[in-house]
């Protein structure tokens, strides 16, 4: 059995909890939170701490939903304890940094960091691999949605002044979005100043943003999601070969049915940092590898 914690119970916290009670090769050893006080009711019967160390059974992997932003201090912090860790950190400009420094705190303490083992980043990226494998020259492009960004969401979330928000990927083709985000403000806060700090953000900069001040988020949140996966490229010296992968989901619950796969992983793994490219997909699946060359192959 792998002995797990969800660190974080967001969106991805509550599907991990629901993905990890269907996994009959895990047993959960609690939920780590910022605060253990007045746990909800769902979580009757588990152990809710505020810190990993105070879990009666230490975990081998601890699954941290929390903020992108977040993932780096904790993944660390939970290495040096000697817990291997899977984040979905999703800001692509940063992960060749993240992939290094959880790399280097991964090997000095003999274990295993998973990093941006979501859906994108994370499963979409293994497609991506395959369809340059299939064809070298060519192009791909990636188009999400109509659906919340969570990662989105929860960078706005965490402006001062901003109540709640919903973050929504409009795909405008060739892999480029539109962002829509509707806000819910605080009294007494500047709408302009929440609104250029939404636009400078790096999760927002690169693409044309909208941002609208609603009454309530919670009226217009739905969490489906999706993506159209594109590649038109050559292999060997023939051109024109087409490729497309398309699914639309429920964005927790897939993200952290990929994080659970990738917690299963992880366990298999020589100690270091790995992204899902780097990880056999037959690691991911619970049972015999022998089984699955004999029904996938
Ligand atoms: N790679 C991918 O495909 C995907 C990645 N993601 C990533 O998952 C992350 C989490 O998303 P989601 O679950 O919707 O987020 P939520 O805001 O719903 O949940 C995050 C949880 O983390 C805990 N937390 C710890 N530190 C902080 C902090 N500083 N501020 C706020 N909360 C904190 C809280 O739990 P508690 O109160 O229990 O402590 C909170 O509920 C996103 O940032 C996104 O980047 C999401 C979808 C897809
Ligand atoms: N990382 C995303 C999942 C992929 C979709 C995406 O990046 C987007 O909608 O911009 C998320 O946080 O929901």
């Amino acid at each position: 059995m792998i002995k797990a914690a969800i660190v974080g119970y967001g969106n991805i916290g509550k599907a991990v909890l629901e993905a990890v009670s269907q996994a009959k090769d895990f047993e959960l050893c609690g939920i780590v939170r910022r605060s253990a006080l007045n746990p909800p009711p769902a979580l009757e019967g588990l152990e809710v701490v505020d810190d990993i160390r105070k879990l009666k059974e230490k975990p081998d992997v601890a699954i941290l939903c929390v903020p992108t932003r977040s993932v780096e201090a904790i993944a660390k912090d939970y290495l040096s304890l000697g817990i291997s860790t899977v984040d979905s950190f999703d800001i692509h400009s940063k992960i060749p940094a993240l992939h290094q420094s959880l790399e280097a705190a991964a090997k000095e303490h003999g274990r295993v960091a998973v990093m941006s083992a979501g859906w994108d980043p994370g499963t979409d990226s293994v497609i991506r691999a395959i369809l340059l494998a299939c064809a070298p020259k060519g192009l791909t492009y990636t188009n999400f949605g109509p659906g919340m960004s969570m990662g989105h969401t929860v960078a706005i979330k965490a402006i001062e002044g901003v109540r709640d928000a919903l973050s929504v990927t409009v795909p405008v083709g060739s892999g480029m979005h539109r962002r829509m985000c509707y806000v819910e403000l605080e009294d007494g806060y500047d709408p302009e100043h929440i609104k250029r700090r939404i636009k400078e953000d790096d999760y927002f900069k690169k693409d044309e943003t909208h941002v609208k001040f609603v009454r309530s988020v919670d009226d217009i949140r739905d969490s489906g999601h999706g993506v159209l996966l594109e590649r038109k490229g050559v292999s060997g010296v023939t051109p024109n070969q087409r490729f497309e992968f398309r699914m639309s989901i429920n964005n927790p619950a897939l993200t952290a049915q990929v994080m659970v796969s990738s917690a299963r992983a992880a366990v298999r793994q020589q100690p270091g940092c790995y992204t899902l490219i780097e990880i056999p997909p037959v690691d991911l699946l619970p049972g015999e590898r022998e089984e699955h060359i004999k029904h996938l192959v």
